[in-house]
This record gives C-alpha cells, sequence and structure tokens, in this order.
C-alpha cells in the first residue's frame, strides 16, 4: 500500500541573483515523520525550509503540501519558525500572540499557554526588544508548536537555548505535535537530537545529497552523525576529483 505523503518536492530550484542556492530538490516525507534537515552552514536548510513554507519568494519546481501548491493554501498547512523581524521592538508579547491567533485559524491560545509555562519565558507584558536570544527563541518555539498544523518545519530552534533545557524541549517535542503532522528540524547539534529523528535528509552545496530512515543507518551499526560526517567527507573527495579532471 502506498504512503500518504505530506510534503513532496520535484526538482525544486531556487536563484538569488544568479546564483544557485538550492539545485533541483527532490524529496518525499510521509505523514507522520519526524525528520531532521542536515547540513553544513549555508549549505541551503533555511531556504529550503523558507521554500516549503512559502516565505522565500521565487522558487521553482513543485511544492506539494497535502496535494495543495498554492502559497496561501501551504501556509495556512506549515508552520514555520518565524524570526518575528516583522514585529518592533516594542512588541509585547501578547500583542504577538495575539496576531498568531487573529492570523492562523489553527492557533491554540491554550497550546501556547501550556508550551510558555513549559518553557518558562517571562510575562506577556515583556516587550520583544527585552527578550534574551534563548528567551526569544522560546517564544518563537511556543509560537509554532501552538499552530495545528500539518507540517512544522523549526528552523535551529535551539540556537540559544541553554542546554539542559535543550535537552527538557527535546524529550518533549513530538508530544506537541499531532501523529499525522509532519516535523522537519534543522540544527547542528545532530547527536542531541538523533533520537528523535524517524529520518534523515542531508543539504551540500545546494543538493539534497542523501535521504535516509534512521533505523536503517542504525542498523549499519553507524550513529547519524557519523553517517552526516561520512558522507560529508566523502563528497568532498568527489568533488575535489571532479576539479582535478576539469
Ligand atoms: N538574503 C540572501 N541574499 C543572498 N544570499 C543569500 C541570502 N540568504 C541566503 N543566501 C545564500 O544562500 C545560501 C544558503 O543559505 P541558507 O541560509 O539557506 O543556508 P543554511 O544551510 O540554512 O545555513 P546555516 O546552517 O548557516 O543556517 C548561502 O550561500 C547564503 O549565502
Amino acid at each position: 500500500m502506498k504512503m500518504e505523503n505530506t510534503i513532496e518536492l520535484k526538482n525544486v530550484s531556487y536563484k538569488r541573483n544568479q546564483r544557485v542556492i538550492l539545485a533541483n530538490i527532490n524529496l518525499e516525507v510521509e505523514k507522520g515523520t519526524t525528520i531532521g534537515l542536515l547540513g553544513e552552514n549555508g549549505a541551503g536548510k533555511t531556504t529550503l525550509m523558507r521554500s516549503i513554507a512559502g516565505v522565500a519568494k521565487g522558487a521553482r519546481g513543485v511544492i506539494k503540501i497535502k496535494d495543495e501548491t498554492g502559497i496561501v493554501e501551504r501556509k495556512a498547512l506549515v508552520s514555520y519558525t518565524d524570526s518575528l523581524d516583522g514585529f518592533s521592538k516594542g512588541s509585547k508579547i501578547t500583542d504577538i500572540v495575539d496576531f498568531y491567533s487573529q492570523v492562523y485559524p489553527d492557533f491554540s491560545t491554550n497550546e501556547y499557554r501550556e508550551l510558555s509555562d513549559f518553557l518558562d519565558f517571562g510575562s506577556d507584558q515583556q516587550k520583544l526588544g527585552e527578550l534574551s536570544k534563548g528567551m526569544k527563541e522560546k517564544l518563537v518555539i511556543s509560537l509554532t508548536l501552538a499552530r495545528r498544523a500539518s507540517v512544522y518545519l523549526l528552523d535551529e530552534p535551539f540556537e540559544g537555548i541553554d542546554s539542559m533545557t535543550r535537552k527538557k524541549i527535546v524529550n518533549s517535542l513530538i508530544q506537541w505535535k499531532a501523529p499525522d503532522a509532519v516535523m522537519m528540524i534543522s540544527d547542528h547539534y545532530i547527536s542531541e537530537i538523533s533520537g528523535l529523528l524517524d529520518e534523515v535528509a542531508i543539504i551540500k552545496d545546494d543538493h539534497l545529497i542523501a535521504h535516509e530512515k534512521t533505523e536503517k543507518i542504525r542498523e549499519q551499526g553507524v550513529s547519524i552523525e557519523d553517517y552526516y560526517e561520512g558522507l560529508y567527507d566523502e563528497e568532498v573527495t568527489t568533488n575535489d576529483e571532479s576539479q582535478k579532471n576539469e
């Protein structure tokens, strides 16, 4: 029986000022999957997530979320960790929460309250400009997970968050999504999140170089981190050789 794909990417490319940032990405993610998007700085992870979320304008190819390809329809299905750059520094947390509940019909204020209590980052009356980096990231996580979305895209969600809290969040992350929802996480602390992941997708130099189930990787007696690093090294050698032949 064919499983249902929640995310389907066909030949997704993205260029900026004539520069290729994503090249022909093909990826299918089945419903319910938690997938790690891995790659070094500048590989294209954020651009891919922004393309899926419909925030990055000008992505080419087919981006399908639950059979919807339109940007408006996709935005309604996808909850992406927004940087909150659109809000002024003087905005109070409570105003941002109100904005979310007005803009996203699937935003649950109750769930937001549970998340913000759990992450414990201060009062609703605090202003965005007064939050520390970690506190702001906790706010972003709470806003993102408080939607009842089909897809959650968490782009380096633990940046600036202390290691104890990081572990606490990682341990509880799955419970904040519906069983059928897809969660895609990009993070540089691979060993910390690897226990959560059903699959990994690896991006290198604008290309998707691997997409594999973590169970298969572990069956080979390899850790996710070693698998990732091994693949990265392998590709570097290949590129060097192709350059030599040019
Ligand atoms: N606004 C922009 N203008 C021009 N180039 C950009 C812009 N944003 C990203 N890029 C380029 O696109 C490429 C991919 O960037 P992207 O942010 O998607 O990488 P990433 O994998 O998320 O990196 P990191 O792990 O550092 O967050 C980089 O080479 C970067 O220089």
